[in-house]
């Protein structure tokens, strides 16, 4: 006789990488990962390898809404994470349905710009990403362009870097994570953390590599996965920051471009290799 078993379940509102190492692949990669149940709905379907994006279709409006609402009807996540939200319509709709299901455990990555330089939301949407993004979220978590954009801030030290974090801050969100990746190119990276009172910056060795497709929206869904799975706001961002770690160190060597982190480093690589 079967068993069933409870599980945590995470959601993730993004697009679709075909190349599967950033979106929705790796949203629900990560999910399944940290132990989590995984649920998607799909904003965009983007033709994505390692060397670029190739296209970028939206699902339409209609289908968004639809998604979110066989979600609502049946399936209550625990926790969620937004990544590309494609346009200001979209960000409009979904923040909408967020608020329609009391939905709970925000995360919201603010995509922005693909590595490779695509641009996977709309300049137009910046406003909107702010006005009915930033309040619905637990945690944001820009990077430094990112950040940039949102605050109109110049991140060129770590004072502009703490600048911006409380800008995002007052703007709504709860907890504010600006990453690091883009910040410099030292034997560290360190991603800043601000919950409203402290500053605290989380610091890893920066990993010497050009497979670093994905990160963000990897380490956005493990917040989710961790928040999902209940635990506090502050040791999410603490295992999610080791979960990118490890998995940005045994990266994936697939493609000829940028490749993917290892979504499955972070469960199986200390047990085999170390
Ligand atoms: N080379 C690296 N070595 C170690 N950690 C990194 C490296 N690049 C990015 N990270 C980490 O990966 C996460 C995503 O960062 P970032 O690259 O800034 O975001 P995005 O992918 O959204 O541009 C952050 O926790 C950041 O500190
Ligand atoms: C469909 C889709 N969504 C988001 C991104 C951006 O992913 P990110 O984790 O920031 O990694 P890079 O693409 O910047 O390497 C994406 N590429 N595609």
């Amino acid at each position: 006789m079967g068993k069933l078993i409870k599980v945590s379940k995470a959601l993730t509102i993004a697009g679709s990488d075909s190349g599967g190492g950033a979106g929705i692949q790796a949203d629900l990669k990560t999910f399944q990962e940290l132990g989590v149940y995984g649920m998607s709905v799909l904003t965009a379907v983007t033709a994505q390898n390692t060397t670029g994006v190739q296209g970028i279709f939206p699902v339409p409006i209609e289908g968004l809404e639809a998604q979110l609402a066989s979600i609502g009807a049946d399936l209550t996540p625990d926790a969620i994470k937004t990544g590309m939200l494609f346009s200001s319509e979209y960000i409009e709709r979904t923040a909408y349905m967020i608020k329609k299901f009391q939905w709970e455990n925000v995360v919201v990555d603010p995509v922005m710009i693909a590595k490779g330089g695509a641009t996977l939301l709309g300049e137009d949407a910046l406003q909107a990403m702010k006005t009915y993004m930033l309040p619905l979220a637990k945690i944001v978590t820009p990077n430094i362009p990112e950040a940039e954009a949102l605050t109109g801030i110049k991140i060129d030290s770590s004072e502009a870097r703490e600048e911006a974090a409380r800008v995002l801050y007052e703007a709504g969100a709860d907890h504010v994570v600006v990453k690091g990746g883009h910040f410099g190119n030292g034997e560290y990276v360190s991603d800043l953390v601000f919950n409203g009172i402290e500053m605290v910056e989380l610091t890893e060795k920066r990993i010497q590599t050009k497979n670093t497709h994905g990160t963000g929206c990897t380490f956005s869904a493990a917040l989710a996965a961790e928040l999902a799975s209940g635990k506090k706001t502050e040791n999410t961002i603490v295992s999610a920051k080791k979960y990118i770690q490890t998995a940005i160190e045994h990266g994936i060597d697939v493609g000829s471009g940028h490749g993917p982190v290892n979504h499955f480093a972070y469960r199986r690589v200390p047990h085999e290799q170390y």
